[in-house]
């Protein structure tokens, strides 16, 4: 059956989550998806078999529903929304083609969760700064779901948040299909700082396996980590929310414990004695909370919380401090 298709999405990045965005957003009957990617060989790829080469290989990827593009201004022309799915370390250099002009009238949504680095800013505050677009025009895609489960299309939720309902509402419908649920939340700011602390904790928990810990002490230490995350993002944006719910726990939870955490086995290389510049050249994939450790260290410089799971990490990762000895440091400050 010949379907119209009336909505243009833009999805920018041509990693494993922008892969698993788009076969999600291709769920819905209307929708043609515009994907831009760096990798001129990944496109032409594409173009011919319908496969993305370098991420989740094995999702077909239609051509009546996917244009891909080179140029990131054709992906985003007559696009609704855009969507990044580029991590944060890598944001500003490809939408740095973008203008105020050329994204006025969109809607914005992140799907990063991280940082952009040396700025120590949100995603999305990043955005309202460089090209003047309301917090009310974005959201964020946020909760335990990991790509590669999309992939095989076993049940996942997402939740999306907005400072502004309607477009969390909007955008949430479009991301639920058969296999995801997504769920709109009003909490942009907690849910943002929640998904980049979570990755610092799962880095925490690769490299304390990687010494030799057991799941006993990562128990403990994700039940600290996440009134550490409480601490931190009441500081930061002071109001009710329920940190037990899935946007929070939960995707603590998925990150710590997951099989396809990229940011544990990223912790677990450094635990048994990688190097981080080693760690990073081996693992394809990029962990986000390797620079979400210096980002929130450095933002704490000012609001003075307590953090010591986020303070170990840095230690380990950006002063040469020894795991070992600095997880028995840390061992001092858990309950
Ligand atoms: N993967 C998940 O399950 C998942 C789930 C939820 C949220 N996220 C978030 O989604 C965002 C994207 O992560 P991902 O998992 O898709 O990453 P990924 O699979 O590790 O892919 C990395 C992406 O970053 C690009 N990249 C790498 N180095 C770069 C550089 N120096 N300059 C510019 N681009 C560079 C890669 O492009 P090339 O391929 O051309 O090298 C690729 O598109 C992150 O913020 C992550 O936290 C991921
Ligand atoms: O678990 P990671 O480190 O691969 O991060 C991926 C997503 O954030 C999980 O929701």
């Amino acid at each position: 059956m010949n379907q119209t298709l009336t909505e243009k999405i833009a999805v920018i990045g041509g990693g494993s989550w922008a892969t698993a965005l788009v076969k999600i957003l291709c769920e819905q009957p209307h929708i043609q998806v515009r994907w831009w990617l760096r990798s001129a060989e990944d496109i032409a790829h594409i173009r011919t078999y319908h496969h993305n080469p370098s991420y989740l290989s094995d999702v077909y990827l239609s051509p009546k529903k996917v244009k891909v593009c080179d140029k990131i201004k054709e992906a985003i022309k007559g696009a609704q929304y855009v969507v990044l799915a580029i991590p944060a370390a890598f944001i500003e250099e490809p939408l740095r083609e973008l203008s105020p002009e050329l994204l006025k009238g969109k809607r914005i949504v992140s799907a990063i969760k991280g940082m952009v680095p040396h700025k120590n800013k949100l995603v999305t505050d990043w955005i309202e700064e460089t090209y003047g677009i309301p917090l009310d025009d974005m959201c964020v895609i946020a909760g335990p779901c990991h790509a590669e489960e999309v992939a095989l299309e076993k049940q996942s939720y997402l939740t999306i948040a907005s400072t502004n309902l309607a477009c969390s509402e909007d955008f949430s419908k479009l991301m639920t299909c058969r296999y995801v649920t997504a769920n709109p939340l009003t909490d942009l700011y907690g849910v943002e700082y929640a998904a980049v602390m979570k990755n610092i904790v799962a880095l925490a928990c690769g490299i304390t396996h990687g010494i030799g810990y057991g799941d006993n002490f990562q128990a403990v230490m994700v039940a600290n980590a996440m009134q550490e995350i409480r601490r931190f993002v009441t500081a930061v944006d002071p109001r009710e929310r329920d940190l037990s719910s899935s946007a929070y726990l939960g995707d603590l939870l998925v990150t710590a414990y997951s099989q396809f955490s990229r940011n544990r086995l990223f912790g677990n290389m450094i635990g048994r004695g990688y190097s981080v510049k080693a760690a990073q050249l081996e693992m394809k994939m990029i962990a986000e909370g390797y620079y979400a450790a210096k980002s929130i260290f450095t933002m704490n410089e000012k609001y003075q919380v307590s953090m010591p799971i986020t303070e170990a990490v840095y230690r380990i990762l950006y002063e040469g401090a020894a795991p070992a000895f600095v997880m028995e440091q840390l061992k001092k400050h858990l309950k």
